[in-house]
């Protein structure tokens, strides 16, 4: 077999030796849609993963070099609670990465850097899912985020949980051919007997049928299950209620047809075979039979039609996502966050103060507090700085206000805050 780097064309070298970009060879040459405006100024006190801080704020205008109305470009990304934004990351400080890093869990050891979310790796780019609080015109506002401001971002894409979320694809057990394929199901519709389901899908946005929902999630589209995955503690009730699109609000719209007698219930497409009830591992409640395996015929109806393939695998199971236990478990427990009473003063006055300038991201006090603590809690500190130089005093900057911190054993107790030497500001990005 040819291995693939011996296929198409290979980069092009310009007379300086330069590699031409070209899309064939992967040798993309990027363009930042926009530079994020973010809450967090510096690298330090940045959280290490979106899900560390549901608090931080951030905004991106999509560049008018890119799309001359960029609030076309947005169309529609309301609809989705959860974004994936794809950037560089600009401040690494050098372009070059080690096959091996040591990720702050670790404590020290290392790892493939693959298995990280390392900043340093052979292309800086950067994978976050961030709430999609709003999209105002060509923008979009963000929170829960670990970028640091004036980042390039070059990507933005919706987060589908059916298609983003091993929870909610699934895999069959036991037999499975390819009448039974998960990933076409054909069925017939009693209708007009052409309408493949999956087809239809894909036209109406709403890909995954409830026949293939995950006993999880039943039955909600994608929108509306994103928020449960990291961010539980939202309740962006906003995004549920509104109208579903046409297409996604019965199955016999996406043209998976229920057969007769059977409803739409879950429980009752993750019938086994014989249409009879799970067992209570298997999460079944439902005891109505299926027609045509075993279950009394709608008059006119079934009686005249073949009985048709199960659409899906007779058993399913939700896949799992593994990770390994240093992930799972952070090297320490979450500190504890203390303020002391000069520090909580601060913080008032920064925000309360007349004439002082107030935050500029964080929308209260509260806010920006459980912001510091959230970032706190799950101790920034390198290693390095972790286990050698432990009394040193800690700085960063969130929105206006830059904070001073020590760590004790099991605790993080913020010193002072004062107003941060360079506020963020809300700027509209300088085209480049
Ligand atoms: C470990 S990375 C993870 C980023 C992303 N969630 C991912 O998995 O690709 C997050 C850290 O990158 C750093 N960082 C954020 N924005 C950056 C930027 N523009 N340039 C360099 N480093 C950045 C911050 O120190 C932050 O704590």
């Amino acid at each position: 077999m040819r291995r693939l780097q011996e296929l198409g064309p290979r980069p092009t070298a310009t007379p300086c030796g330069c590699v031409k970009p070209t899309l064939e060879t992967g040798n993309l040459l990027t363009e930042p849609i926009g530079y994020l405006e973010s809450c967090f100024t510096a690298k330090n006190g940045t959280p290490r993963q979106p899900s560390i801080c549901s608090h931080s704020r951030a905004c991106l205008r999509i560049r008018k070099n890119i799309f001359n109305n960029p609030a076309h470009s947005l169309m529609g990304l309301e609809q989705f609670s959860h974004v994936w934004i794809l950037f560089v990351f600009h401040k690494n400080g050098h372009l070059s990465y080690k096959a091996k890093v040591q990720p702050p869990r670790l404590n020290g050891a290392k790892t493939g850097v693959f298995s990280t979310r390392s900043p340093h790796r052979p292309n800086a780019i950067g994978l976050t899912l961030a709430k999609l609080e709003k999209v105002e015109g060509g923008a979009i506002y963000l929170s829960g985020i670990d970028m640091i401001h004036g980042t390039p971002v070059l990507d933005i894409k919706p987060y589908i949980a059916d298609y983003d979320s091993p929870q909610n694809l699934m895999e069959p057990l036991g037999d499975f051919n390819l009448q039974n394929n998960p990933h076409k199901p054909k069925t017939v519709s009693q209708s007009d007997g052409k309408t493949n389901s999956y087809d239809q899908q894909q036209l109406s946005g709403c890909v995954t049928p409830q026949l293939y929902q995950s006993t999880k999630e039943k039955s909600k589209c994608p929108k509306d299950r994103a928020s449960e995955e990291n961010y539980l503690k939202h309740n962006d009730t906003r995004k549920i209620q509104q109208p579903l699109p046409k297409g996604r609000e019965r199955a016999t719209d996406l043209g998976v047809e229920p057969r007769s007698h059977q409803s739409l219930n879950v429980a009752e497409e993750q019938m086994g075979p014989h249409g009879l009830e799970k067992t209570p591992l298997e999460g079944g409640t439902n005891k109505r039979p299926v027609s045509g395996e075993g279950a009394p015929a709608v008059p006119g109806n079934s009686m005249e039609m073949q009985p048709l393939p199960h659409p899906c695998p007779a058993r399913t199971r939700t896949t799992d996502s593994i990770v390994p236990a240093w992930v799972r478990e952070a090297p320490e427990a979450p500190l504890q966050v203390r303020f002391t009473p000069h520090a909580e003063m601060d913080l008032w006055q920064l925000s309360s103060d007349p004439g002082q300038v107030s935050f500029r991201y964080f929308q209260s006090t509260e806010e920006a507090k459980c912001a510091i603590e959230a970032v706190l809690s799950a101790d920034p500190r390198s290693v390095y700085r972790r286990k050698l130089c432990q009394d040193r005093l800690f700085y960063f900057t969130v929105d206006t206000a830059h904070i001073t911190c020590w760590f004790g054993d099991g605790f993080a107790e913020v010193l002072r805050i004062k107003l941060a030497p360079e506020p963020v500001h809300k700027t509209e990005p300088v085209d480049l």
